[in-house]
């Protein structure tokens, strides 16, 4: 037997919109097949035949039909009437050229509890099943009625022992159960005859509300879909791996856009699964090194323009660096770099800056945009934006630019030096993280993105109550920490009243001595974000410290916070700028690998606090 490719699939339920519009996504995105869901087919004006014929001009396959509820274990009167009911899903079926269809374990209180009778009453469907040349997949939810566990649903299909009836394992339902998964690799080899995948984040809630409302693709919750996987296929598995994820936001997003998310999802997954000896895995280009943050650029105007440079000039840069033949400024401080670009690339609100493009240094910069396209990310001309030198450069789901730089020579070619001298030296060393706050709905997108694409690892996922709502972040890094990005998001969809304090952008620079430095910003008549006294009195209360050493801190408003290992984190901030934007200057000290989420409500109420006072 030559080795073949997994089919990729993705359920219907997973996108927005009629089955147009799904079917069009999920083959934009490169998808095999797909899993209809009846009531996308229940609503669509074309009939089955149809349905079948437009999937095929997609190049779609119709992988799985479902599902087919509350069949197994009633008692006899209703037997007849669920066969009756089975026997037109069929017919539906035979039309849309489908073959296997999805039994899900029945929630009904007219269910008995007896595995001798689902068996039954399962291989009487499959008889008439396999009579059509269809099959019956048996698939345990986690709040079935009697039947809730993959083993349990395995038990059953066992005893009724038919070649038409075999198991469709969902990994939600199965890693939701905490359910052990070592045996999965010694079912029957054939006897699953479909998988469906979805990940979710850990939430201690109602089996059911948790399925139906937060399921993620894989790579964006906490389940290890990976080592499922691989124990999956170690049991012979060789169908489709077939996306099934129920989730609110994604049934609201642009399902091109959720399509291209999920599709990026399984090309990590595959990547990521142990070399199987009947299936020929699909490997991408290796994760280049990266070693730091290049620089970051941000598009300014006339008037928001005069206020960063102001700022700047202020934490000790100096404009080092204009452009060949664009309004696009380097300013400089150690190894920080800020780039400020007013040539208009985007439409931007009269006034604001934004934080557009960032760049990171890698081993390899063309495998790195290699490994982006293979991922689905859109490559972006090498003229784009200010750039004359060739740089391999990525838009991030939100539109933000990744630039990989080799080293400080292609990128630093297009601008000639001004000769400009800092006014004085600040000791900042370099950019240790951005923060960058994402739409709300594309927050997991996001995170996905920037693992998979760049190869980082995701640290922690914090979640904070601010004075505009509960905030949720999450960071991601290089093994040694060289590279951070930190992404937030409101928790829920952003109000209306909520001002844009919520969703700013920012540079993070590293200092190996804050007091010294925020004494230089101070000497410099730098920025400076006010902190309240009532911060200071907490800290005492929470921390224990010194007097003199709280002295110290409030009189340059710097913050502080410390973890459970004593890893301690000194940093401060400056104002907004520009509407959304602003710096923020940090000394970690004994390993602190966090980001001082514990202070983010202080800044955030700073910051409305500032923009009142101005306006
Ligand atoms: O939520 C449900 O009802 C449902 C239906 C079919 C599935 O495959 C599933 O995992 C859940
Ligand atoms: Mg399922």
């Amino acid at each position: 037997m030559t080795a073949g490719r997994l089919r990729r699939s993705i359920a219907t339920v997973c996108v927005s919109g009629t089955l147009d519009d799904k079917i069009a996504a999920a083959a934009a995105a490169g998808f095999d097949g797909i899993e209809l869901f009846e009531n996308d087919l229940v609503v669509a004006p074309w009939s089955p035949a149809e349905v079948r014929a437009r999937c095929a001009d997609l190049g779609l396959g119709i992988e799985l039909y479902q599902p087919l509820r509350d069949f197994e274990a009633v008692p006899a009167p209703l037997l007849a009437a669920n066969l009756a009911r089975a026997e037109h899903k069929f017919d539906v079926m035979a039309e849309l050229g489908a073959d296997t269809v999805l039994v899900c374990s029945s929630v009904s209180p007219a269910a008995i509890d007896d595995d001798g009778l689902a068996a039954e009453q399962l291989a009487l469907l499959a008889d008439r099943a396999q009579a059509r040349g269809m099959r019956i997949a048996y698939e345990a939810l986690a709040w079935g009625r009697h039947v809730s566990t993959w083993d349990h649903s395995w038990r059953i299909v066992r005893q009724a022992d038919h070649p038409a009836l075999g198991l469709c394992l969902d990994s939600f339902h199965v890693l939701s159960r905490e359910a052990g998964t070592d045996d999965i690799a010694r079912i029957t080899p054939g006897k699953i005859f479909f998988l469906q995948l979805a990940d979710a984040p850990y939430l201690r809630m109602d089996v059911l509300q948790w399925s139906r409302h937060h399921r993620l693709f894989p790579g964006q919750g906490t389940f290890d879909l990976t080592g499922f996987v691989a124990g999956v296929l170690a049991a012979g598995y060789t169908g489709p791996l077939s996306l099934e994820v129920f989730n609110d936001v994604f049934r609201q997003a642009d399902p091109r856009r959720t399509a291209i998310d999920a599709m990026r999802s399984l090309i990590s997954l595959e990547d990521g699964l142990p070399a199987q000896p009947a299936i020929e895995l699909r490997r991408l280009p290796a994760a280049p090194p990266l070693s730091v943050h290049a620089f970051s650029e941000f598009t300014v105007d006339g008037r928001s323009g005069p206020v960063l440079q102001d700022a700047l000039r202020g934490l000790g840069f100096a404009h080092t660096g204009q452009h060949r033949s664009k309004p696009v400024e380097l300013w400089e401080q150690g190894a920080c770099r800020v780039v400020l670009n007013s040539a208009v690339t985007r439409p931007q609100t009269p006034g604001t800056a934004a934080l557009s493009t960032f760049a990171l240094t890698s081993a390899d910069p063309r495998r790195s945009r290699a490994r982006a396209e293979a991922l689905l990310a859109p490559a972006l001309p090498r003229t784009r934006g200010s750039r004359e030198a060739d740089l391999a450069a990525v838009a991030a789901p939100d539109g933000t630019s990744v630039f990989f730089s080799a080293d400080d020579n292609d990128w630093r070619a297009d601008f000639l030096a001004t000769g400009e001298q800092p006014a004085g030296d600040t000791g900042l060393l370099g950019t240790d993280h951005l923060g960058l706050a994402q739409p709300f709905d594309h927050f997991d997108e996001a995170g996905l993105f920037y693992h998979s694409v760049l190869g980082l690892t995701q640290l922690t996922t914090e979640e904070y109550a601010a004075p505009f709502g509960l905030m949720r972040s999450r960071a991601f890094s290089t093994p040694q920490r060289t590279v951070r990005l930190a992404l937030t998001v409101a928790l829920l969809r952003r109000g209306e009243w909520a001002p844009a304090v919520v969703d700013p952008q920012h540079v993070a620079f590293a200092t190996a001595d804050i007091f010294a430095t925020a004494a230089a910003v101070d000497r410099l008549g730098g920025p400076a974000m006010q902190v309240p006294d009532n911060y200071y009195a907490d800290l005492v209360a929470r921390f224990a410290l010194p007097g003199d050493l709280v002295e110290r801190l409030r009189r340059h408003g710097i913050l502080y916070d410390r973890d459970q290992h004593g890893g301690e984190l000194f940093h401060l901030y400056t104002p907004v700028y520009g509407g959304r934007v602003f710096f923020e200057i940090l000394q970690r000290r004994g390993g602190y690998d966090g980001f001082g989420e514990a202070n983010a409500p202080v800044r955030m109420a700073a910051h409305r606090h500032l923009r009142l006072s101005a306006s």
